[in-house]
This record gives structure tokens, C-alpha cells and sequence, in this order.
């Protein structure tokens, strides 16, 4: 049975602050057909990693990778709001294998998830229940982030489960490639945002809409020198992208934490969910890839970016 997988950059400005109507439409043209796929596959299970970005996830009790039982869409960015359609049981049996694999994962019983995860699961699904669903979580926005080799094996731990049910699953990573929205760092914030990231969930509709008009002001001058955060960095996505499509999986081990956040930007590290992805993948077996899409986006605030593969 061929395992499926789709990895592709979200923004939280699709929408909001859009760039030209040509990129717009090849954007939707790119997304189309990988939905149309995803509705010829048909998978009887969705395994998504995806990040999150201080919306369902705080600093008062923030793990490196958390599974899901039951999630709910916080609807944040336009998303829409509501429960996703987890098997919780199955869910529940991932994380055991997960923790016999030596990989200590956290387990949400009840798990807000924001853009990160539902826009891409929305783009892939056209909504949020229309499949079975298992989101993990990795932590790729909070500082301090474990190295990308546990990311690799988190990701094939998953990939052996999925190997195991014999049935059409389609993994999904979202996030990267390379960007530097306007998140918040815990270090040196003032205590009204140190409050926020430590324990601000469940915002007021004021809070949250004044988080999202930051965002996209940060949009409208992203790539000028106006704008003090990292540049997009193409060379570095389109690497990343290659080593990804040519199997070269093992060599994210030397990945290095910092210099990634200097080269490509702090969020840059939302790629750690393709890592997991494609391990997930080629745990399965060998695989085949092609790069669907790639353009630096400034207006989204990023390298956007959407790889396709499936087992052979
Ligand atoms: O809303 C905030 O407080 C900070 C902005 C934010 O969360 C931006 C998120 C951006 C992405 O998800 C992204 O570009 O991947
Ligand atoms: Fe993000």
C-alpha cells in the first residue's frame, strides 16, 4: 500500500496581505492539484506534523513533540474554527509505540491547534473532519529546540506505525521554509509578553486581532530595509528542498540550531516537521519526491515552498 506525503510552507497572511495575482494564482494552482491528488488517494488516515505559535502551546509546560487525542482549531488567521476528526484511540496506540521507540512524546487529550497545523490540512483536505486525523506537534517556535536528529527519529517511530496498518496514509508537514514572522522571544521580553507566551491562552477577540494586525504590518515592509528580521534565504530552501527529494535524510543530524536561525530566520525551524515527514516516509520505504512549487513570498513572510512524494 503507497504512503503519500505532502510538505508545504502556511502563512498566517494568505488573505491578508497577499502579493501579485499571478503569484496568487499559481500558488492556487500548485494547491489545487495536490488537493486533487489528495481526493484520488482517498487516505483512510492523516498524519500531520505541524507547529504551533503560542496557541495552543505555552511556556508553562512546553514539550518538544506532543500527539494529539482530540484537537480543536483555535481559528486563528482566518482558519476555521472547530473540533478535527482524531481517532483517539489509534492516536493513543501511536503514542505507546512512540514511547516503547524510547522517544518521549507528551499527550494532549485536548489540544488547541492555530494556522499551523489547520491551514495546510484545510488547503490538502478543504476542511477540517473530512479525513481522520493524528496531528503531532513539534516544538520549532520556542526556543530551546532538541537537535534535528530526534527529529528524525520521531520520524521514523511514526513512519514504523504507519508501516504496520497497512492502509492509504497521507503524512503532511507544514511549515518553513525559510522566515522570520514577528513571534515573540521569552528571553529579555517585557513581563506583559513573557505573561503571554508563559500562559496566554483562550486570548479576547481584541488581544487576538491585535496580534494579527502586528503580523501583517510586519507583512507590508518584510525584504525592505525598513525591516530589522532575516531575510528570506532561496539558496538555503532550495538546498533544503533537494536534500529532502534526493533521500539524503541522515544528513539533517549535523544541522546546527543557531546557524539555521541566523542563515534562513528563527522560524525557519518549522521545517522541522518535512524532517519528520520524510523520515516518516522513508520509514515506510523507499520513496520517490518532486518538487511542486518553490518562490521567496515576502508579502507572506515566506520561502514558500511544496514538495510532493510517495513510496514506490
Ligand atoms: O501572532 C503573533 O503573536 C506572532 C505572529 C505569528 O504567530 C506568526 C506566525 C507566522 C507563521 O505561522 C509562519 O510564517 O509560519
Ligand atoms: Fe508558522
Amino acid at each position: 500500500m503507497p504512503v503519500q506525503l505532502k510538505c508545504l510552507s502556511h502563512t498566517p497572511l494568505r488573505g491578508l496581505n497577499d502579493p501579485g495575482a499571478e503569484v496568487i494564482a499559481e500558488v492556487d494552482a500548485v494547491l489545487a492539484k495536490c488537493r486533487a491528488e489528495v481526493e484520488a488517494y482517498d487516505p483512510e488516515l492523516i498524519v500531520v506534523f505541524a507547529p504551533d505559535h503560542y496557541n495552543g502551546l505555552f511556556y508553562d509546560l512546553m514539550p518538544p513533540f506532543v500527539i494529539a487525542t482530540a484537537a480543536e482549531s483555535v481559528g486563528d488567521y482566518q482558519t476555521k474554527p472547530g473540533p478535527l476528526s482524531v481517532p483517539g484511540g489509534l492516536a493513543l496506540e501511536l503514542a505507546r509505540h512512540l514511547l516503547d521507540s524510547d522517544l518521549d512524546i507528551a499527550i494532549s487529550h485536548r489540544l488547541q491547534v492555530d494556522h499551523g497545523c489547520t491551514q495546510t490540512l484545510q488547503e490538502m483536505t478543504g476542511s477540517l473532519e473530512r479525513y481522520p486525523v493524528i496531528p503531532i506537534i513539534i516544538n520549532s517556535v520556542a526556543p530551546p529546540f532538541g537537535p534535528y536528529r530526534r527529529i528524525r527519529k520521531l520520524g521514523q517511530a511514526v513512519g514504523s506505525f504507519i508501516a504496520r496498518l497497512g492502509k492509504r496514509v497521507l503524512i503532511l508537514g507544514t511549515g518553513g521554509l525559510s522566515h522570520e514572522p514577528p513571534v515573540p522571544l521569552l528571553a529579555d521580553a517585557p513581563q506583559d509578553v513573557a505573561d503571554f507566551l508563559i500562559a496566554g491562552r483562550n486570548p479576547t477577540p481584541e488581544f487576538r486581532a491585535a496580534r494579527q494586525a502586528r503580523t501583517i504590518a510586519t507583512g507590508k515592509i518584510f525584504g525592505t530595509p525598513q525591516c530589522g528580521l532575516t531575510p528570506l534565504n532561496p539558496e538555503w530552501d532550495k538546498a533544503f528542498m533537494r536534500l529532502l527529494i534526493e533521500g539524503r535524510l541522515e544528513q539533517v543530524d549535523a544541522f546546527r540550531i543557531d546557524e539555521i536561525s541566523k542563515a534562513a530566520g528563527r522560524s525557519t525551524h518549522e521545517v522541522r516537521t518535512w524532517v519528520a515527514a520524510f523520515a516518516a516516509l522513508q520509514a515506510v520505504g523507499d520513496y520517490s519526491a518532486r518538487e511542486d512549487y518553490y518562490r521567496p513570498i515576502n508579502e507572506w513572510i515566506a520561502g514558500y515552498g511544496v514538495v510532493s512524494a510517495a513510496t514506490v
